[in-house]
């Protein structure tokens, strides 16, 4: 099993860190090379761009692929499919003119230029519309080609909107909102080590955000104890060894923890560990 992900660029580094913390460390990886074997001898790593990663998946160089959903999209295969959203590399795709210029909706660009990096979407956005737009492709810097006349809009990436600001760019329309997803070509989506990579990668956003706490208690305030305890589930209880006292366990959200915490302890618990959780198969 071969799993691309981008080989640099703003998502190489938290795609590499995901595998990490999943469990799959890349062993050998180092600069400017191309492939790298993880702990699992059975699943290795192909480091590509990151528009590229579709059609690696896609044509069988790679089976599973890490990148923005905006580039799958606009590759457009239909044999890749979206298998689980990694919740990071959150952006919006959108139509911008100049602020200070006469478009203010898609309409207004019938008979227009269009710059954009994703000319597939984009063709895609006007068609279902119906206006009769020119799109140009460029390969960067897209913010500016409404300042210089080669286009009188653009379609590109935004998050912070920095970049759209300082360019006297305002947003007209939203075309495709997107985040870094774990992708697999359609014949393997089924195959047990794709679930076991999904299910690994899967795990450590379950436990992103939450705490694992844990207390002994005498018996007889159990009952205070998990009246106060919030979340997910009921607590594990153990008997500690000969004692009529209880070790509880309980997983908590962060912003939970403080407050827990001061609320068990009145309720009678005492030796309160607070653990971070670094997967959580649910
Ligand atoms: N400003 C942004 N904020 C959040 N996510 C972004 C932003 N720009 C791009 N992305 C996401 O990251 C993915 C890869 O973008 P990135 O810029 O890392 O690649 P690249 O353009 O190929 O690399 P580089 O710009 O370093 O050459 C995009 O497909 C998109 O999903
Ligand atoms: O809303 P913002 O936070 O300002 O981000 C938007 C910018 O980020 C991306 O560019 P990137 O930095 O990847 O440069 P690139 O054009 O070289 O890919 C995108 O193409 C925008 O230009
Ligand atoms: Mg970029």
């Amino acid at each position: 099993m071969r799993i691309a992900v981008p080989n640099k660029g703003r998502i190489h580094d938290p795609s590499i860190s995901l595998l990490e913390r999943a469990g799959l460390p890349v062993v050998d990886g180092a600069d400017r090379k191309l492939y790298a074997d993880t702990v699992d001898p059975d699943v290795s790593v192909l480091f590509a761009r990151a528009a590229d990663i579709p059609e690696y998946v896609a044509d069988g160089a790679a089976d599973l692929g890490i990148t923005g959903l905006d580039q799958a999209e606009e590759a457009g295969h239909d044999n890749v499919e979206a298998l689980l959203d990694l919740e990071f590399g959150e952006c919006r795709l959108v139509l911008a003119a100049p602020e200070d210029g006469d478009v203010e909706t898609p309409y207004d660009l019938e008979g227009k230029t269009v710059a954009t990096e994703f000319p597939r979407l984009t063709r895609e956005y006007f068609d279902e519309r119906n206006i009769d737009a020119e799109v140009v492709e460029v390969t960067g810097a897209t913010e500016l080609t409404p300042h210089v006349d080669m286009a009188d809009a653009i379609v590109d990436i935004t998050s912070t909107g920095t970049t759209l600001q300082v360019n006297r760019l305002a947003i007209i329309d939203e075309v495709l909102s997107s985040s870094v997803q774990l992708f697999a070509r359609s014949d393997v989506v089924d195959d047990e080590k794709t679930e076991q990579v999904r299910t690994a990668l899967a795990s450590v956003l379950a436990a992103d955000g939450k705490r694992y706490l844990m207390m002994n208690a005498d018996r007889e305030n159990l009952d205070a104890i998990r009246d106060v305890i919030p979340g997910m589930g009921g607590p594990t209880v153990m008997d500690v060894a000969g004692d009529d006292k209880v070790a509880v366990h309980v997983v908590v959200d962060d912003a939970d923890v403080f407050e827990t915490i001061n609320r068990v302890k009145q309720a009678g618990a005492s030796d309160i560990l607070v653990t971070e959780i670094e997967r959580l198969v649910e």
